[in-house]
């Protein structure tokens, strides 16, 4: 950007040198708006990725533009061209919209809008590029997109620069039309509009295959962006933990990114379509304004012969102030109702969702009244918003509809004194009648987008507060177990193998302690059984021992590179084939085939074996205690050296408990069994037993007690 500044400095100052000869204020006009946009250009360096992009562009233009058009000032314009003379007025408006694109970064909304967007303009990421016709080549995704929204911005331009040559068109047909001039009718029709109009489709079809192409590159890069952030280092567990504000993160992700690109199935307005539309109606503003402001000289008072400068222009400015303001007036809660309407959908779906995977325990306990109620309260929420949604786009709608229907009279209305008094022709009338809609309806934006505006920036709100609520959670510091051992309770030699604990004190999310003092050494190859009374932190000391609990202090210390498996008491079953669940989270075909049938077999789950490319929502399909069987086929395929059992047979008979943990013996010679229960029984297969105590500040402890057998 310094180099682009620089090379906008050197043309502002050709531009003086060209006021100074030729002593035209425009040109100077022009030479200052383009030093100022060096300025912006130089300072760019501070602002959005996203906006810079743009910035660039209007300063390029700005250089070539206002380059064309010195030619033509100072004469060196070659006369066959004259025609093909660029108007005056572009290169003063690129710089002027250079200048605007670095003023608005600094908005607070602009400013979270392309934070989101910024991560995708600013990626690292390799891709692969295929552009017809050329072949297929590496480029950095970052510039791919950027170079997309360039060819965009530029195909937009022309495409209001056809419109405007079109409207010329008009103009001329019309006048052809009154002067019955049928030669000139047929020659502008063939000659002018089917040549430009054909253009102008071509385009358009070419523009839509572009923007979908950088909708979906964009909408994937940013979908696994926040699929990571929220999955990484168990964000999406501190989340909960924490119980922040961000609702339903599921919708967040599948929806609202897209929504925040493109907006979606729904409105169809994101940020993209936002820019490309605002620049749209810039560029149209300002040349229609131009326009209209040239034919506002065609209106002189009648009597006295006297143009009131622009006053087509003051009238239209007028007109779509008023109209902006009262609809802001009416529809200014849009924005806080649609916040609270994606949310109400998204937990009404939620529950519906849920009870699907709670069919049973629902039907079991004959709870279908209950979810009846919840689920129609649920919805009366999405229903009560939805009411007060219509309540207010009923007034919005009624004053937007009254106010484009008036405005297509307003410029006839101010013309047709004009008109009857043989002051303008008709083409001038219905030119003046097209230039005044063009710039009343950019000047209208608010007013034709109040909704989904309001829609949008209810998404950008849902995206920011969720990328806070990741923050939060990753901000919650990292009490992790180290792979070192200081611990003074063992020998040095020790201290590569062993699991301790030294002074560790476990808190829950609202700071009260719940588990103090604890000081142990987890020894290899000496299972332990930890019971103690229900609630008094046995599982959270396991999801600290695993590394998930970020609430704690002390030092839990792990050995160097040992894989340790935890074992919860509900087994966690993933959607997909059988083979997936006992195999999980490692991939379905790193095992041999025999090796996951002998596993099956081993946990008594034979007559599983057929079934193991079967999908099947098998959390459903099969009972707690085959549910948990086949948790441990999965540790006995991935063999840790540390293996928790979180009351994990504990919907076992106690025979069937005694075969699997005899079975885990033998097959994981390797691996130190470290289990939490209830069950008297589960003393016989551990060396050591180890209680959660009760203490006087009403928090646990761990207190060792001798082993009573030796394990089996
Ligand atoms: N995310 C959490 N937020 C608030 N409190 C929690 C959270 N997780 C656990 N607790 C509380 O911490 C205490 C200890 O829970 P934990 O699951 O560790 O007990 P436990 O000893 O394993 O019990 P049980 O033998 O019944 O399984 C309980 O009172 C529980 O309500």
């Amino acid at each position: 950007m310094q180099l682009l500044a620089l090379i906008v400095v050197l043309f502002a100052g050709v531009g003086a040198v060209a006021g100074f000869h030729t002593g035209d204020l425009l040109v100077w006009l022009l030479a200052a708006t383009s030093a100022l946009c060096a300025v912006t250009t130089w300072q760019s360096r501070q602002i959005s990725s996203f906006l810079k992009i743009f910035a660039a562009i209007f300063a390029v233009e700005t250089v070539i533009f206002g380059s064309l058009c010195l030619l033509d000032k100072v004469g060196l314009w070659p006369e066959s061209l004259a025609d093909y003379a660029l108007p005056e007025s572009l290169p003063l408006t690129v710089a002027m919209f250079a200048i605007l694109v670095y003023a608005v970064s600094f908005i607070p909304v602009v400013r979270s809008m392309t934070k989101i967007a910024d991560r995708y303009f600013e990626t690292s990421d390799p891709t692969i590029a295929r552009v017809w016709p050329f072949p297929a080549f590496g480029a950095m995704e970052r510039r791919l997109a950027a170079t997309m929204i360039v060819f965009l911005v530029l195909l937009n331009q022309a495409e209001v620069g056809i419109d405007i040559r079109l409207s010329f068109f008009s103009r001329d047909w019309f006048n052809a039309i009154q002067a019955k001039d049928e030669h000139t009718f047929w020659i502008q029709l063939f000659y002018v509009f089917i040549p430009w109009a054909f253009i102008y489709i071509a385009a358009v079809v070419t523009e839509y295959v572009i923007a979908s192409t950088l909708v979906i590159r964009w909408r994937s890069w940013l979908n696994n962006f926040y699929v990571d952030r929220w999955l990484d280092n168990h964000t999406h567990y501190r989340m909960q933990l924490l119980g922040t504000t961000s609702d339903n993160p599921d919708q967040r992700i599948s929806e609202d990114i897209y929504r925040f690109i493109d907006g979606g199935q729904a409105s169809g307005y994101g940020i993209y379509t936002f820019t490309i539309l605002l620049i749209a109606k810039l560029s149209s503003l300002v040349s229609y304004a131009i326009i209209l402001w040239s034919l506002s000289a065609n209106f002189t008072l009648p009597y006295y012969d006297i143009a009131v400068p622009g006053f087509l222009f003051w009238a239209a400015l007028f007109y779509a102030g008023v109209g902006t303001f009262v609809t802001h007036l009416l529809g200014r809660s849009l924005t806080t109702l649609a916040f609270k309407q994606q949310r109400f959908e998204a937990d009404y779906r939620f529950s519906l969702a849920r009870l699907r995977e709670y069919g049973e325990q629902i039907a079991l306990l004959l709870g279908e009244e209950a979810e009846k109620a919840t689920l129609k309260q649920r919805f009366s929420s999405v229903i009560g918003n939805y009411y007060q949604i219509v309540t207010t786009r009923k007034k919005l709608t009624a004053f937007t509809s009254s106010y484009g229907m008036v405005s297509q009279f307003i410029p006839y209305f101010l013309a047709a004194p004009f008109y009857f008094a043989g002051k303008i022709t008709f083409g001038v009338m219905s030119q003046t009648a097209s230039a005044f809609m063009s710039v009343n309806s950019a000047l209208t934006f608010f007013i034709n987008y109040y909704v989904s505006l309001a829609e949008f920036k209810s998404v950008l709100d849902r995206l920011t507060s969720f990328d806070a609520a990741i923050e939060k959670a990753q901000g919650l510091g990292t009490f992790r177990p180290r792979g070192s051992f200081p611990t003074e309770a063992l020998p040095e030699a020790e201290i590569m193998t062993h699991l301790g604990l030294e002074n560790l004190k476990l808190h829950l999310p609202d700071g009260s302690a719940i588990v103090e003092n604890a000081n142990l050494a987890f020894r290899p190859s000496e299972a332990a059984l930890l019971t103690g009374p229900s609630g008094s932190g046995k599982s959270t000391l396991l999801r600290a021992l695993s590394g998930i609990w970020p609430f704690g202090e002390g030092t839990i210390a792990r050995p160097h590179h040992q894989h340790l498996m935890l074992l919860p008491q509900k087994p966690y079953m993933p959607i997909g084939t059988l083979r997936s669940a006992i195999t999980y989270p490692a991939d379905p075909l790193a095992f041999e085939e025999e090796t996951v049938r002998e596993t099956l077999r081993a946990v008594k789950l034979e007559r599983l074996i057929d079934k193991l490319d079967v999908e099947d929502l098998w959390a459903q399909r099969l009972s707690g205690g085959e549910q948990q069987r086949l948790a441990i086929a999965r540790a006995l395929l991935a063999k840790p050296d540390w293996l928790f059992l979180d009351e994990a047979t504990s919907a076992m008979d106690e025979t069937l408990e005694a075969t699997v943990y005899k079975t885990l013996v033998e097959k994981l010679p390797a691996t130190t069994i470290v289990s939490i229960g209830h069950r008297s029984s589960l003393i016989h297969f551990h060396s050591r037993h180890i209680e959660m105590r009760g203490t006087q500040e009403g928090s646990f402890t761990l207190v060792e007690i001798s082993a009573p057998k030796a394990a089996e």
